[in-house]
């Protein structure tokens, strides 16, 4: 029996660079990464994914796509993690530290996957170039895929 945990992830990119995060604590703690967490009760994904960006990086959301959907498994465990993936081209405010992330621009030929997420680097590219895509990752642990999929679709 799978239950189901919906997040968000926002990728802010500008014309040759993108702005990552450097998670400080909790859950991926240690990697940088797109801004995102949990759905509040009532909120729509678009709602929670621009909350969680303003929470973590100060920046309001002036326009946002939704790329991608990607399912998360870990080998043991009964949760999936269901991570709604948004790019946002255009923002209000400058990127400030919060409690949670301490923003930075990376150019798009210095992105530290090796420091990201092991799924990011297959992914990312999809989401650069604007492509749809759905994706399921397995993991043993959280450094190790096991299995997974991902392709471009025309209609998330
Ligand atoms: C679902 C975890 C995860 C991930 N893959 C992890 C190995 C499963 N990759 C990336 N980039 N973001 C992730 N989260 C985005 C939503 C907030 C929590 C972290």
């Amino acid at each position: 029996m799978f239950t189901t945990k919906l997040l968000t992830l926002a990728l802010v990119v500008q014309p040759g660079r993108v702005l990552l995060g450097m998670k400080k604590r909790g859950f991926g703690a240690g990697k940088w990464n797109g801004f995102g967490g949990k759905l509040q009760r009532g909120e729509t994904i678009e709602q929670a994914a621009k909350r969680e960006l303003l929470e973590e990086s100060g920046l309001v959301v002036d326009s946002m796509e939704k790329l991608g959907n990607i399912k998360f498994e870990f080998v043991g465990e009964t949760e999936i993690l269901d991570v709604h993936i948004f790019r946002v081209d255009s923002f209000e405010g400058q990127p400030t530290e919060s409690d949670e992330m301490r923003p930075q621009w990376f150019d798009l030929d210095k992105i530290p996957f090796g420091q990201m997420w092991a799924d990011d680097i297959l992914w990312f590219p999809m989401m650069l170039q604007r492509k749809k895509f759905l994706g399921y990752f397995k993991f043993q642990g959280h450094d190790l895929i096991v299995e997974h999929k991902l392709e471009e679709v025309k209609e998330l």
